[in-house]
């Protein structure tokens, strides 16, 4: 049977439209803007979970435009996850790094202490405590620095940029885990699944690509894989001021999504050794 995602050309949910039984519906078919007409068509479109892939992920511009990023990140998803809770469906809402203020080194765990450092952070912590409050069966997994062949995503600003410049300067206090797109999509794919025989599995769970590393080394591996002759030099975040304060530490612990999901954090490298090998043959066709 099928599973309903919410969002269709975006990055994850281009990924989940690979996966065989997702059936994406885009802002032209469901616009989140206006959640009840969603809800209402929920209900008419058999399916077995809901997958919410669909959000405002502009960080800076959500600054200006916080109540736009709240009715779509939170407001939204908890209208969407009522309903699907009234079906009997599991509902699994993808979050961010960016609930958490980033302070210490260690990982965080799901349960620790939220203090979003910025607006957009702020509207996807309303989203998760809207789902969770919804009454179903769900799963809130916060992932971070998503990337794919698609879309806008840090990889692709450097490919761009590297081309042009012969130097680059890049934060490297800030530290995280970059996650591909199709691990992201696999991996709801497979905790909607489960959720449907497990709804006491319901929860918040974390899932981020491995190894952790700064923005600067990222962009050192993506010049590496992509052979871009672009020097990288390391910046305090403190020479990199924009309008949204973004978490020094995004280390995000997943053990949990192991021990009841079976997920591995994946290879990012290995991910990004993808997303270039389709960038090349998009480009080559
Ligand atoms: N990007 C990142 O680095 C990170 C993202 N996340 C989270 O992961 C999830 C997926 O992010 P990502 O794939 O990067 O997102 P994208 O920005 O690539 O795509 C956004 C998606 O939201 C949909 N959307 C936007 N506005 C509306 C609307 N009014 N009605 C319906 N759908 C709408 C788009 O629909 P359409 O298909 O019609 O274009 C698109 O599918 C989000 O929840 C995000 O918060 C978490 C951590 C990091
Ligand atoms: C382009 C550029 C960016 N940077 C820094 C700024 C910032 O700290 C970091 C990443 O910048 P971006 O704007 O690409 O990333 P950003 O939009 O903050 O990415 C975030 O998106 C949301 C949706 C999430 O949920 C997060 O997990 C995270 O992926 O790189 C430089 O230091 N030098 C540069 O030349």
């Amino acid at each position: 049977m099928t599973v309903l995602v919410l969002g269709r050309s975006g990055q994850v949910a281009r990924e989940l439209a690979a996966l065989p039984g997702m059936r994406c519906m885009g802002r032209e078919a469901m616009d989140l803007r206006d959640p009840q007409a969603c809800a209402a068509a929920l209900r008419d479109i058999p399916c077995t979970a809901v997958i919410n892939a669909a959000a405002w992920t502009a960080v800076d511009k959500a600054e200006s435009e916080e109540a736009e990023a709240h009715l779509l990140n939170a407001e939204a998803p908890g209208v969407m996850a009522r309903a699907a809770a009234e079906l009997g469906l599991p509902f699994v809402q993808i979050s961010t790094d960016y609930v958490f203020d980033g302070a210490g080194t260690e990982p965080h765990m799901p349960d620790d202490p939220v203090a979003p450092p910025n607006a957009y952070g702020r509207t996807k912590l309303a989203g998760e405590e809207a789902v969770a409050g919804a009454g179903g069966a769900h799963a809130i997994l916060r992932t971070s620095w998503v990337f794919s062949a698609h879309g806008a995503n840090f990889p692709r600003t450097m490919l761009r940029l590297g081309r042009e410049r012969d130097r680059l300067t890049i934060v490297a206090d800030q530290i995280g885990g970059p996650t591909f797109a199709g691990d992201i999509a696999r991996a709801c794919a497979a905790i909607a699944a489960q959720l449907q025989t497990r709804p006491e599995d319901s929860g918040i769970y974390h899932y981020s690509g491995a190894p952790d590393v700064s923005w600067a080394e990222f962009a050192r591996e993506i010049f590496a894989q992509a052979d871009i002759s672009c020097a990288v030099e390391d910046i305090p975040t403190s020479a990199y001021p924009t309008p949204a304060v973004r978490p020094l530490n995004s280390r995000l612990d997943c053990s949990a999504t192991k021990r009841i999901f079976g997920l591995d954090r994946p290879d990012w490298k290995a991910g990004l050794a993808t997303m270039l090998q389709q960038i090349a043959e998009e480009e080559s066709r």
